[in-house]
């Protein structure tokens, strides 16, 4: 069902795999000039006493931050058990187009952008033609890839009539129906025929990202919603610290780390399921959770405490230890009353409350500014959530939660969505979710 040219092939897209100018072609320089230094200082440990190593500058360590680069191509895709970057631009799009045809030539305009994006180049290595607009809109180009990854999804109306794909629905896919505390979901940012997630170390770059691929999608897809996101509001990296939400808690204490092989194959990675084609790839549950952060604010930090069941300052249960201690959910009070509130969050999403159930998170902290209504803030947290199965997953967590959670007085869920996620790009010229098409 390849188009004549196959995905990806179109002028404005190169072939990924020809070498050419970087964004930034002297960070090579800068990188290998910092990692020199690491690598003299090792190399240099029987000279110490009569030479110390110079110390590695914050201006080497910023350049190598900036030239980290995520492998693209892969079995899986980048961006899910990646460890999470700190910022986050995030859009969800709707075809168009009636042609499936144009949908896979988008894919594959899609993988190859990508494929540049991550390793810091830009749409093309041609100026262009000073008469026509330019290839890329250059925003990013005096800048490295700051591990930019870049996961693209399809939702679940992408299987409706119009393309000939409604067979090749995973199950997975249906919709979640409605679940406690949906009540507020804006159509206006829920949903949407595909989703790009791109998460690096630097605001510009995720948002050249998003602009460049949305530009590529012209004809064929437009922007349906999207999503800022900053600080992110969840550790996936074995050796990274736990971060905070915005409402001050550490997030991500009990996440699926990276390194938990066992623990992401059991709960992340697809395998087996009625769609092989979505073996290797991961469910993608987003939710824009707006917290009301002027009435927490006034919360007293006892309160705040129990909502969660963790302090807020170390991030321990409340039952103690510290932070990565396991939370007794038996421990009583001299008064009898459980340590751990019924209704806390922790314990009502954790797996002991939920048959085992656990996902991995992905989020982070959000504000589209002041809400021009209330004059309050507008912010949150974007949680991003992967997993086999969302239905087994994502809606058996927040089923509960919706029902009791005592952080339900301080949030409300406005929008989201669902999308599968498929399985790498394996190599240039392939392009994202080919297995689907085949
Ligand atoms: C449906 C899933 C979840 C939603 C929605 C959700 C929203 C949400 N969570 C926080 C803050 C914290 N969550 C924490 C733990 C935690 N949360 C979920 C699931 C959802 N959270 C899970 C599965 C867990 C882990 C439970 C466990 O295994 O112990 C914590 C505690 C620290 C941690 O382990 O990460 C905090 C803090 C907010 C602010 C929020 C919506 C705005
Ligand atoms: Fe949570």
């Amino acid at each position: 069902m390849t188009g004549a040219h196959g995905p990806g092939t179109s002028a404005a897209t190169p072939d990924p795999a020809r070498r050419g100018t970087s964004r930034r072609r002297f960070l090579g320089g800068a990188a290998i000039g910092a990692a020199g230094l690491a690598a003299g200082a090792a190399a240099g440990v029987g000279l110490a006493s009569a030479e110390a190593a110079p110390p590695v500058t914050a201006g080497q360590l910023a350049a190598q931050r900036e030239a980290q680069t995520v492998p693209f191509y892969g079995t899986r895709q980048a961006g899910i058990t990646t460890p999470q970057q700190e910022r986050l631009m995030f859009a969800a799009l709707d075809v168009t187009s009636t042609d499936v045809q144009d949908v896979q030539r988008l894919l594959g305009r899609w993988a190859a952008l990508a494929a540049r994006f991550t390793a810091g180049r830009p749409v093309s290595d041609s100026p262009g033609n000073p008469d026509a607009p330019p290839f890329d809109t250059g925003e990013a180009m005096d800048s490295g890839p700051y591990s930019l990854t870049i996961t693209v999804g399809f939702g679940a109306s992408l299987f409706d009539d119009r393309f000939g794909l409604a067979d090749r629905r995973p199950a997975a896919l249906a919709p979640l129906g409605t679940i406690p505390g949906d009540a507020v979901m804006k159509p206006a940012i829920t949903g949407g025929d595909l989703c790009i997630q791109a998460c690096a170390d630097d605001p510009q770059v995720v948002f050249h990202a998003i602009r460049n691929m949305v530009r590529a999608a012209r004809g064929t897809a437009v922007l349906r919603w999207s999503q800022l996101g900053f600080g992110r509001a969840s550790a996936t990296g074995a050796g990274q610290t736990t971060p905070r939400n915005l409402f001050g808690f550490r997030d991500g204490t009990n996440n699926i780390h990276a390194d938990d092989t066992g623990g992401l194959d059991q709960h992340v990675w697809v395998s087996g399921s009625d769609q092989r084609w979505m073996d290797d790839g991961s469910y993608l549950v987003a939710r824009k959770i707006r917290m009301e952060i002027e009435s927490w604010d006034t919360d007293d930090l006892a309160d705040q405490q129990r909502i969660f069941g963790r302090r807020k300052d170390t991030g321990a249960p409340l039952t103690g230890g510290t932070e990565f201690t396991p939370i007794d959910f038996h421990r009583t009070g001299a008064d009898g009353v459980p340590v751990i509130d019924p209704h806390s969050h922790v314990r009502l999403a954790s797996p002991e409350a939920n048959g085992g159930v656990r996902l991995l998170r992905r989020g982070y902290n959000y504000t589209d500014g002041q809400d021009p209504d209330t004059g309050k803030l507008a912010a949150g947290l974007f949680f991003l959530s992967y997993q086999r199965d969302p239905h087994a997953q994502f809606k058996v967590l927040q089923t509960r939660l919706g029902k009791s959670d005592l952080m339900n007085e301080y949030i409300a869920h406005i929008g989201g969505g669902v999308w599968a996620c498929p399985p790498g790009v394996r190599q240039a010229g392939d392009w994202f979710g080919r297995s689907l098409f085949d």
